[in-house]
């Protein structure tokens, strides 16, 4: 009987899909702290279409972004993320997993304010460095002393990805864990903006 209940009861991706409404969700935080690889797994289960910033580029520049900062330089990288991000939040709903520094300039973070609901993947330092010194392809981080750039970073931007809606701890336990806690937060988050 109990387990009948329980399957009729809508599943936690069906709950936040209708708090979302038409809302993109979008992903934001230092790298490595799991926007992709959250990312994906919060778009099935909401049943939403994922992108990810970082690789839109790539695919409407036809360059990696180790080949557009060295082309170009930050500037023009930033320039460019703007103008994919604001296309790609016109045509949602779906779930956007941002690059590191797309909250940290202020017309992209208004578009973001604007476009969806923005959950920030919070992580420590110890956690970011475990999973992003095992690739060298992040042009920020060729430096000679990554983890000291990777603090630096985290000081300079923890107190911006702070202004997102949402915050989500990312730590070592399943990506599934953190995944249903972002859902449970854009409930949670969705049904107190309803009551204010
Ligand atoms: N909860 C987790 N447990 C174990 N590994 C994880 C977890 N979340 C992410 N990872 C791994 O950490 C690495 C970095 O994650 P991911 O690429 O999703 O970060 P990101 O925030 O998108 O970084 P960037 O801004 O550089 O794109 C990947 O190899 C990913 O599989
Ligand atoms: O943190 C950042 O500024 C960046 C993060 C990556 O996702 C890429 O968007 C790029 O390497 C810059
Ligand atoms: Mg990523």
């Amino acid at each position: 009987m109990t387990e009948t209940i329980l399957n009729l009861a809508p599943s936690l991706g069906v709950r936040a899909k209708t708090a979302l409404g038409k809302r993109n969700l979008v992903l934001v935080g230092l790298m490595g702290a799991g926007k992709s690889a959250i990312g994906r797994i919060v778009a099935q289960q909401l049943g939403l279409p994922f992108i990810d910033t970082d690789t839109e580029i790539e695919r409407v520049s036809r360059m990696t972004i180790a080949e557009l900062f060295a082309a170009y330089g930050e500037e023009e990288f930033r320039a460019l993320e703007t103008r994919v991000i604001k296309r790609l939040l016109r045509t949602g709903p779906r779930v956007v997993s941002t690059g590191g520094g797309a909250f940290i300039n202020e017309r992209t973070r208004k578009q973001i304010e604007r476009g969806g609901l923005s959950v920030w993947l919070n992580a420590d330092l110890d956690v970011l460095w475990e999973r992003v010194n095992k690739r060298d392809h992040r042009p920020l981080l060729k430096t000679e002393n990554p983890k000291q750039t990777l603090k630096d970073l985290m000081d300079k931007r923890y107190p911006i990805y702070a202004l997102a809606d949402i915050t989500v701890q990312s730590r070592d336990v399943r990506k599934e864990v953190i995944a249903n806690e972002v859902l449970t937060s854009v409930i949670e988050h969705i049904g107190k903006d309803k009551t204010q």
